[in-house]
């Protein structure tokens, strides 16, 4: 199993993200490719470059904002200072008519829900009222498209995420001066583990943040997976710590579960005035009801009565008419019952071909070396019963066989 692990411990932005991706082994072509299937290609072009912080070497991604000759920015309605703002539904336009391949358009579309969602809560408007501004719009665009195409080109199974830092102090937007963590990231990460304060800065941004929500099935610091390989995505800053988004891609080995886990019950009942010889019919009658098991505990009861508690091990389903013949059958007004979790090896039968017939044998699984073998009890009996020799020259045959 594939997994990829998020090192979040200076934050992550979009654009660190894709940093990361293409130091972990993203082909930066297939990636630029890939964006150049949107239809707003010719307003963005990709910087990438190797730089380091701190002495530690990794991808910095640089979104460009294309000077247009003819196009929104230099269209007149966009005089006087005003902004062309995309909406959550131009944005889903953008993306759905691309050429682009159905899961890049699905990730794509479910990381910018997200983030509009987050948007709209903060702000107080319905999704589609949120309007991504011009220069932020196409940056998100690019760089939420571009880790939809990460992850389909890496095709993890999992991905998992350390907790995020987040950062500190304020900064500036065109909402003007605004608290960090921004209060876009905040909403977005509800529910998820994070850190404040390493710096006083933004170290995680809105479209960051979306991109984790949306796409991490598990927040841990736990790392149980072992590394192929790791890439640093270079952010913004140089700050005290160094500004890297890193992230690992991780193989979990296979492990083979012997066992499953079943639900079951037991009931029980303490008994001191009953015939004992009826205990054998009460038996029989519990495993033709399907008890899985049924077994007898010595006990000493009140007024020094010796006693017996009986315990029946079942199933739910049956639980309710195992109940009845513990009451018809037996001396007990009352029925204990208490559920269960049991762990069951894994198991399968055969057959065995001997000099005294055929024998059924069972094999459970503790590992693939250790295999517990048993051959079927009343098969011996039986072929020893019918050939008159001791039942143990049956067994020794069945295992001789089956070495
Ligand atoms: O809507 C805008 S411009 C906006 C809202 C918020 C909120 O938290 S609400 C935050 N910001 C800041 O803009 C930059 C860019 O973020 P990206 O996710 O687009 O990379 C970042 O500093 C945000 O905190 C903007
Ligand atoms: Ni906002």
């Amino acid at each position: 199993m594939k997994v990829l692990y998020y090192d979040c411990f200076s934050g992550i932005s979009g654009d660190m993200n894709l940093g990361a991706m293409i130091d972990l082994g993203v082909d930066e072509n297939y990636l630029i490719n890939e964006l150049n299937k949107l239809s707003i290609n010719e307003e963005f072009s990709i910087e990438i470059k190797k730089d380091e912080r701190k002495g530690i070497s990794g991808t910095k991604v640089d979104v460009i904002l294309n000077k247009l000759e003819h196009g929104y920015h230099h269209n007149e309605e966009h005089h006087h200072g005003e902004h062309h703002h995309r909406s959550f539904k131009d944005i889903e336009k953008i993306i759905n008519e691309s050429l682009l391949e159905e899961s890049v358009k699905v990730i794509s579309l479910s990381i910018f829900r997200k983030l509009a969602e987050a948007e709209g809560k903060v702000h107080n408007k319905d999704l589609y009222q949120v309007h991504f501004h011009e220069v932020g719009a196409v940056d998100s665009i690019v760089d939420i498209v571009g880790a939809a195409i990460c992850f389909q080109y890496l095709n993890v199974d999992k991905i998992l995420c350390s907790p995020v830092q987040l950062g500190g102090g304020f900064v500036k937007c065109a909402h003007g001066v605004i608290p960090v963590p921004a209060p876009a990231v905040m909403e977005v990460l509800k529910g998820v583990p994070v850190k404040m304060g390493a710096v006083p800065f933004e170290t995680t941004t809105p479209t960051g943040a979306a991109i984790l929500k949306t796409m991490v099935s598990k927040f841990t610091e736990e790392k149980e997976f072992i590394v192929e390989a790791i890439g640093y995505g270079v952010g913004n800053r140089d700050t005290e710590i160094p500004n890297l988004l890193r992230v690992y891609l991780g193989r979990v080995e296979k492990k083979q579960e012997f066992y499953f886990k079943e639900n079951c019950f037991i009931l029980e009942c303490n008994i001191d005035d009953m015939n004992p010889e009826i205990y054998d019919y009460v038996y029989h009658k519990l495993f033709k009801q399907g008890a899985l098991d049924v077994f007898i505990t010595s006990i000493m009861m009140k007024k020094g009565r010796p006693g017996v508690k009986l315990s029946v091990l079942c199933h739910k389903d049956n639980k309710e008419e195992l109940k009845k013949i513990l009451f018809k059958e037996t001396s007990t007004l009352g029925v204990r019952e208490c559920s269960m979790v049991r762990d069951v090896l894994k198991r399968d039968f055969s057959v065995v071909k001997t000099s005294y017939g055929d024998i059924r044998v069972k094999k459970a699984y503790v590992d693939e070396e250790d295999v517990k073998v048993k051959a079927e009890y009343d098969d011996c009996k039986k072929a020893a019963l019918e050939y008159n020799v001791p039942i143990r020259k049956v067994l020794r045959e069945v295992y001789n066989s089956i070495k």
